[in-house]
């Protein structure tokens, strides 16, 4: 790997896609360096929620067994997470006290939601808790130094502890404060359970992916992951595109979108992915019918229309049924099929079909034809669990953007940053 200080945001192209063997695991580390020292832990347990209810819990289970590893080994546990994306400072809607309850629950013994991440009465915290127990710090996103990664920001989080795990296999593509700049500070730094699972399996099925490859992309980040369909088109065969990322492209192509989704900064991203394809003679799939409602709301009025004639006024919240059937037919000899991202705001049950449809057609690709499924990402896990069919996958993931980096052949900040085995 490069030196974690060469890492901006993004993560950036290696020669051989994931070194794990190269990076220090916990099981790398002895009983002395375990017991009764104060680990940090960086889980990914941005799970989907409506209001203070989890929909979702895929992500925080995942982290279960790294931190029960710990425990056994009489380490001092605290877990660090974001949850969503704040915008200015803590907001009660994105605080962690969800998530620990949660823990809390599966581990069976109390999990502290610390008031902060930095500070005094984190110190506190940390400094009263024994062997075997469990805090869980404040929303680390409630500092915009986290994304920006500031040192001094960094040496504040890493302070009251001894050594790091990131266990954060879904925020491992970005180069934040508590995935990259805390190795700096804490050693030793290295990598968890779920982390060398999801790497394993995904450098396996990426590595050695049978063709034809395909990637669906959805979903609302549409700036985080429009920026990866350019190299996704070198590796995958066909790439279809759904969600909230379809409307950036109908513009690109000059047609009207009323009042979707759009990021307008990344018409022209779009315009130079859809000439790439072209240029490669790869398949990209956009819908060709929308289901449009006049409001964002569950009880709203909807129709479906052309993609070619979104009324103004209507927004485009799913893809209409003979989109379904374009996709199913275009994965139809796919050996291989990587997900990230909703078809629709499936929240709401008007706007759910696209979704489900879609992950019927891939359980049935892997149940019947064989071919490797990965579905990944927080929502369209909840989507997939939601349908059903989550078991008849080939691998559910817990990132979605870390795994279409690790498809496009990137090697993820949060994995480089960790000392060498
Ligand atoms: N057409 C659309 N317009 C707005 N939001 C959408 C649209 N389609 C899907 N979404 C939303 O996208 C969100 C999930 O996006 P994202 O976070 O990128 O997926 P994941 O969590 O699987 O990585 C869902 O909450 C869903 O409601
Ligand atoms: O949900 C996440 O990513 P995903 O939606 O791509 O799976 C991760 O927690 C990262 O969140 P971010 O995209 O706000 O950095």
């Amino acid at each position: 790997f490069a030196p974690a200080a060469t890492f901006g945001v993004r993560s950036v192209a290696a020669p051989s896609l994931i070194e794990l063997d190269a990076k220090k695991s916990i099981e790398d580390l002895s009983e002395a360096d375990l017991k009764g020292k104060k680990v940090l832990v960086r889980c990914d347990v941005n799970v989907p929620l409506d209001g203070k209810k989890i929909t979702d819990d895929t992500r925080i289970r995942s982290s279960i067994p790294t931190i029960e590893y710990l425990k056994s080994k009489g380490a001092i546990v605290t877990v660090c997470s974001h949850l969503g994306r704040p915008k200015s400072g803590p907001e009660d809607k994105f605080s962690l006290g969800p998530c620990a309850e949660r823990m809390g629950e599966l581990l069976g013994q109390e999990v502290k939601l610390a008031p902060d991440c930095i500070g005094e009465e984190v110190a506190k915290m940390v400094a009263a808790a024994k062997e075997g127990d469990v805090i869980m710090l404040e929303n680390t996103r409630f500092y915009k130094e986290e994304e920006k990664n500031e040192p001094a920001f960094v040496e504040k989080l890493a302070a009251p502890f001894d050594l790091y795990v990131n266990d954060a296999f879904g925020t491992a593509h970005r180069a934040h404060a508590s995935t990259e700049g805390v190795t700096k500070f804490l050693k030793p730094s290295v990598g968890g359970f779920l982390l060398a699972k999801e790497l394993e399996y995904l450098d396996g099925a990426v590595t050695s992916g049978k063709k034809p490859m395909a990637a669906i992309v959805g979903g609302s980040k549409v700036s985080s992951k429009i920026t990866v369909l350019e190299a996704l088109l070198d590796k995958c065969d066909k790439v279809i595109i759904g969600g909230g990322m379809v409307f950036t492209f109908l513009k690109a192509k000059g047609f009207s979108v009323g009042t979707s989704l759009v990021e307008d900064d990344f018409v022209d991203t779009a315009k130079e992915v859809l000439a790439k394809a072209e240029k490669l003679g790869k398949q990209i799939i956009l819908p060709v019918d929308i289901v449009v409602a006049d409001k964002f709301d569950k009880e709203a009025n909807t129709k479906i229309v052309s993609a070619e004639e979104i009324p103004d006024g209507w927004m485009g919240l799913d893809n209409g049924p003979e989109s379904t059937k374009l996709q199913k037919e275009a994965l139809s000899d796919c050996k291989t099929v990587i997900m990230n991202g909703p078809m629709g705001v499936f929240e709401f049950e008007k706007f759910a079909k696209g979704t489900f449809d879609l992950v019927n057609i891939l359980a049935d690709l892997t149940k019947e034809k064989g071919a490797i499924t990965i579905i990944g990402g927080g929502d369209s896990v909840a989507a997939t669990e939601l349908s059903g069919r989550a078991g008849d996958m080939s691998h559910i993931s817990t990132g979605g953007g870390a795994s279409l980096e690790l498809l496009e052949g990137k090697v993820l900040p949060g994995v480089a940053a960790l000392d060498e085995a």
